[in-house]
């Protein structure tokens, strides 16, 4: 995925402020008898440019965490904000889900394009944009290709690229890579990976493997079973560039992080 001008623009944005702000939040579904306590007391604040990866038992709040900062849920108490704004969906932030969710019989580029249209992208714009789009997730030429034709990590590609029309300043993946095979989610991390060091993107990413988190992760925060809080905040500083995936692999220090998350999360479950 290389930088392109789109990306550079999302990175000036991001240099900003923080872009997540958390602030004491509980989060309760339902009422009375079959209230669901999901989430909280949980504070957060994502700097921008940041690679937040989430990792918890099954049921400790993650999607939930992710659906308040897409603006889907409103807090039950505390407050959450997008760059000081209160969040809104498809305002501020891309969202990917486990599944692809595209419109199987239209184009790659209908697909894009439609999402810059929403964007309010002028009709003029929009196949550049989508061409721009495509080279960033490595499927540059595939806009005139019907989505069904595809295979499914590149309709997930696809489904990133959906996400970031419209210079979205956040990204949030709910296990984007969870329903691919091994080697086409090995391509997917590192290049996710490497796309968010070149563009200073911010993206809060959702996941159950912790190799997964440290691989992606420039912090890692583990929550706690329900209802969820977080037990661990653990930056993760290892080099962006420079090695291959297996050199990253074999550092004592990928081990040591992989090691410190595996605990807590065998903990909090
Ligand atoms: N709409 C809803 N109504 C009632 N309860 C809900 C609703 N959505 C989620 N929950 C409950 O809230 C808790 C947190 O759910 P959430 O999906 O956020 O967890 P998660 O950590 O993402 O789980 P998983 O890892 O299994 O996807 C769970 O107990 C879930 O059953």
């Amino acid at each position: 995925m290389s930088t392109a001008p789109e990306a550079r623009t999302t990175e000036a944005a991001g240099s900003v402020a923080a872009a997540v702000s958390v602030r004491d939040v509980d989060h309760v579904y339902g009422r009375g008898t079959s209230a669901v306590r999901a989430l909280g007391p949980l504070s957060l604040d994502v700097p921008a440019g940041e690679f937040l990866v989430l990792v918890g038992p099954s049921g400790c709040g993650k999607t939930t965490l992710l659906r308040l900062i897409a603006g889907f849920e409103t807090p039950t108490s505390g407050t959450v904000t997008v760059r000081g704004e209160t969040p809104r969906p498809g305002r501020q932030s891309g969202v990917v889900f486990q599944q692809p969710r595209l419109f199987p019989w239209r184009t790659v580029g209908d697909n894009i394009g439609l999402a810059l249209r929403y964007a309010g992208v002028p009709r003029a714009e929009r196949p550049s944009r989508v061409a721009r789009l495509l080279d960033r997730v490595g499927l540059t030429g595939t806009a005139d290709r019907r989505v069904w034709e595809i295979s499914g990590g590149q309709q997930q590609r696809v489904a990133i690229a959906r996400a970031l029309a419209g210079d979205r300043e956040l990204l949030l993946l709910d296990e984007p890579f969870a329903a691919l095979d091994a080697l086409t989610r090995e391509r997917l991390q590192e290049d996710l990976r490497r796309m968010g060091h070149e563009t200073g993107s911010t993206s809060v990413f959702v996941t159950h493997s912790v190799d997964e988190a440290v691989f992606l992760a420039t912090r890692v925060v583990v929550l706690s079973r329900r209802p969820g809080v977080i037990t661990l905040d653990l930056p993760v500083d290892l080099p962006r560039t420079g090695l291959d995936p297996d050199e990253l692999r074999g550092l004592p220090e990928y081990a040591a992080l992989r090691a410190e998350t595996g605990a807590a999360v065998r903990a909090a479950a």
